[in-house]
């Protein structure tokens, strides 16, 4: 038997902790593996192509970022696209030589690794009969249908060494610090990221804010004796008239590139408030670098449930993480409805506890 990897979208630490499982399961199985490269891009006859992974490629991978395969979050098989994350159908001579590919190269099953959008594109193939099975991938921890994806503690735990760091130099100087951070529909890495270092406020897509009542907050901050104010920003938090900050421009096919709500916020702070302000954004420090031993865990472990589900045949279906146990669930679950969070969940309560400021109060 042999068995396709392919993994799409933005890279998020663990992916080649993935890999690595699934290699390592195949191989027990006496399966073969191939990995495309560059996601969906190497099934195309003239795209960057594939490679043959075994445990000798895979050795050593678990602690490394990125992905041994490359991935891409652009170029021939659209699903998700725009701000608006309408649903396109991948065009059906896409399908076509996606398809003649795998079965030139003898391939019985694809385990496609992605987010939302990646896997809406897995879910056509597969409904177009190309037997699919899906890992949910996202630093943003933003899929509904599984507790948690692998990327997203290592991108907090970035988050929270940036406050530390910040917040040393902040106080030095008694500054406002705004700190920007990745979270395209869902504040999870800033809420969490936040919570961690200590942040006073916290601004998410899912809590509109008010500018004045940032502001308010911060001169309250500084009127109880503190010697600097740190806030969190998610890339995907809302302008005041709803808007999202990011360019869409010359962005054909491709969801918009959100970032400049962390430079808006900070000068707007630095204004009504007089007390100097600097903006920070994390950006890609956030996906870069070495998993998480979390992260590889989880990353191991998805792997290795991906072969256990072509095994058994349960094309369509993605792996999931709930109450510590690795399962599955139809591919539709994850692409349909986004993990978003709830204001009134029992998280924000307890940042609100700590004095966190969602700037809606
Ligand atoms: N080969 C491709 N051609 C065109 N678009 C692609 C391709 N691969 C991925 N994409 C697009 O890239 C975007 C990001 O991928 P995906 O949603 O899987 O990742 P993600 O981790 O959720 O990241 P993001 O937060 O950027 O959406 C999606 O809009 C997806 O449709
Ligand atoms: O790599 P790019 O194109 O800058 O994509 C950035 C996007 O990817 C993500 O990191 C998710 O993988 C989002 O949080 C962010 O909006
Ligand atoms: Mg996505």
């Amino acid at each position: 038997m042999r068995i396709g990897i392919l993994n799409s979208g933005g890279d998020c630490p663990g992916l080649n902790a993935v890999i690595h499982g699934v290699v390592g399961a195949a191989t027990e199985l006496g399966w073969e593996v191939i990995g495309f490269r560059n996601g969906f891009e190497g099934l195309l006859p003239n795209g960057p192509g594939h490679m043959k992974l075994d445990t000798e490629k895979t050795l050593g991978i678990l602690s490394l970022g990125g992905t041994i395969l490359g991935t891409t979050n652009k170029g021939n098989f659209a699903a998700k696209v725009g701000a608006d994350s309408t649903i396109a159908k991948v065009p059906k001579d896409i399908i076509e030589q996606a398809r003649v590919t795998i079965k030139y190269l003898g391939i019985e099953a694809l385990i496609v690794v992605g987010g939302d959008g990646s896997l809406t594109t897995g879910l056509q193939l597969c409904e177009e009969g190309i037997p699919v099975v899906g890992v949910p991938k996202t630093i943003d921890n933003d899929l509904q249908a599984t507790a948690m994806t692998f990327g997203f503690d290592s991108a907090v735990g970035m988050v929270v060494e940036g406050l530390d760091r910040l917040r040393t130099t902040a106080e030095s100087h008694q500054r406002v610090m705004v700190v920007e951070v990745m979270g395209r529909h869902a504040g999870w890495i800033a809420l969490h990221g936040g919570i961690g270092g200590g942040a006073d406020v916290v601004l998410i897509p899912e809590i509109p804010f008010e500018i004045e009542k940032v502001a308010g907050h911060v001169n309250h901050v500084f009127a109880s004796g503190h010697r600097s104010v740190l806030i969190v920003v998610a890339e995907g938090a809302h302008l005041e008239d709803g808007k999202l900050m990011g360019k869409e421009e010359g962005r054909a096919n491709q969801q918009m590139l959100l970032g400049g709500i962390g430079v808006h916020v900070a000068r707007q702070v630095e204004e009504m408030t007089g007390h100097e302000t600097r903006d920070v954004r994390l950006g890609h420090l956030q996906r870069g670098g070495s998993p998480t031993a979390l992260d590889r865990i989880l990353g191991t472990r998805f792997g290795v449930k991906a072969v256990s589900l072509i095994k058994d045949k349960q094309f369509g279906r993605m792996v999931n993480y709930q109450s510590y146990h690795v399962g599955d669930v139809p591919i539709e679950d994850a692409v349909n409805k986004l993990r978003l969070v709830q204001p009134d969940s029992e998280v924000v309560m307890a940042a609100r506890a700590v004095g966190i400021s969602f700037g809606d109060r």
